[in-house]
């Protein structure tokens, strides 16, 4: 019996944080109407990673203590730093897939690598009240991008499985212009038909090239940044009157494929955190006060396919590129 067959074998390390100031700026990204995104300075580049190796050479180490295959995880952490200097893209993407393709190169047991690599983000700050500092940075607990590939060994040489770009943990309000109505109302319905409701949504969006070295950013035009992204998913909330979260996540994958063909698929994880109102009306205003909601939360998780969008016509026009990023 192949011991391999239909077993979790896998280890590695998390929480990797490595920064490098200078990487290569990202310049001469496609850019939308949706978004004045058009680069980054990429002064200082920080991501924290997590790396993941499986092979049946490490079986031994787990059965027989045998740790004669093992590359320490100690080790893969200063592997990944290490490489950060000598990385010469300007993505997360393109540098995660440098290191996978590296850890394959330089250890022979490996047959899997599959890295995580979050943004670690920072913000321009300002030098004076006109002019962007270059030296001085704020960092930023706000959403981040994040990227994942899963790299294998074969006869062929290194392959990849999978991967996707992320942005995590965007946090977008809509004071107004959001309804709720028309869903089922049974013995179990407590909740009122609302027809104008503040919504309070926070997204995950992952999104898949159809070439996956366009997400490496070696040619920043076939590049699609999590920047972009989040301003589209801004725009389309603004833009329409929301009947529910499933729709508005639907009509913003549908926008993004529809301006970035490169793309093959969007996915959504959205989270309902809609306000609790505590003062309805406040006279002579169009106040209203509001709390956090109670502890459960609604979910919703959808792929957007290009076969949604390719039934229709593209709408909007795309911006020509612009040589230079800011
Ligand atoms: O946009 C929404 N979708 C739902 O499925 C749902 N369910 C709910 O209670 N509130 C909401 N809001």
């Amino acid at each position: 019996m192949n011991l391999m067959n239909e077993r979790a074998l896998y280890y590695g390390k998390g929480a990797v944080f490595a920064y490098r100031t200078y990487v290569k700026p990202l310049l001469g990204v496609r850019r939308i109407p949706e978004s004045s995104f058009s680069g980054r300075s990429n002064i200082v580049f920080g991501l924290n990673a997590k790396v993941s190796v499986g092979g049946s050479a490490f079986l031994p180490s787990f059965t027989e203590g045998d740790n004669s295959m093992v590359v320490a995880t100690d080790s893969m952490k200063n592997f990944i730093q290490r490489h950060l200097a000598s990385y010469e893209g300007s993505t997360i993407e393109g540098f995660i897939a440098y290191v996978a393709k590296s850890f394959l190169e330089k250890y022979p047991q490996m047959e899997t690598v599959k890295i995580i690599g979050e943004e670690l983000p920072f913000n321009g700050a300002k030098a004076s009240s006109s002019v962007e500092s270059d030296l001085v940075f704020s960092r930023s607990l706000n959403e981040s991008s994040e990227a994942m590939i899963e790299m294998v060994r074969t006869e062929n040489g290194a392959m990849i499985n999978n991967h996707s770009s992320s942005i995590k943990k965007l946090q977008l309000i809509k004071v107004h212009g959001n309804s709720f109505v028309g869903f089922i109302r049974d013995e179990y319905t407590t909740l009122p038909e609302d027809s104008n409701r503040p919504l309070f949504v926070y997204l995950n969006i992952n999104w898949k090239y159809e070439n996956v070295t366009d997400s490496y950013g070696e040619d920043p035009y076939h590049y699609v940044a999590a920047e972009q992204i989040r301003d589209i998913a801004t725009s389309v909330f603004h833009e329409m009157e929301t009947p529910s979260i499933q729709n508005l996540i639907y009509l913003i994958g549908c926008r993004i494929l529809e301006r970035f063909p490169q793309l093959t698929e969007v996915n959504f994880e959205s989270q309902n955190h809609t306000w609790e109102t505590v003062v309805d009306e406040i006279p002579g205003t169009k106040s209203k006060v509001y709390t956090e909601p109670r502890p459960p939360y609604g979910f919703q998780v959808f792929s957007i396919l290009r076969e949604d969008v390719d039934k229709d016509k593209p709408t909007g026009t795309i911006v020509e590129n612009s040589s230079q990023g800011s």
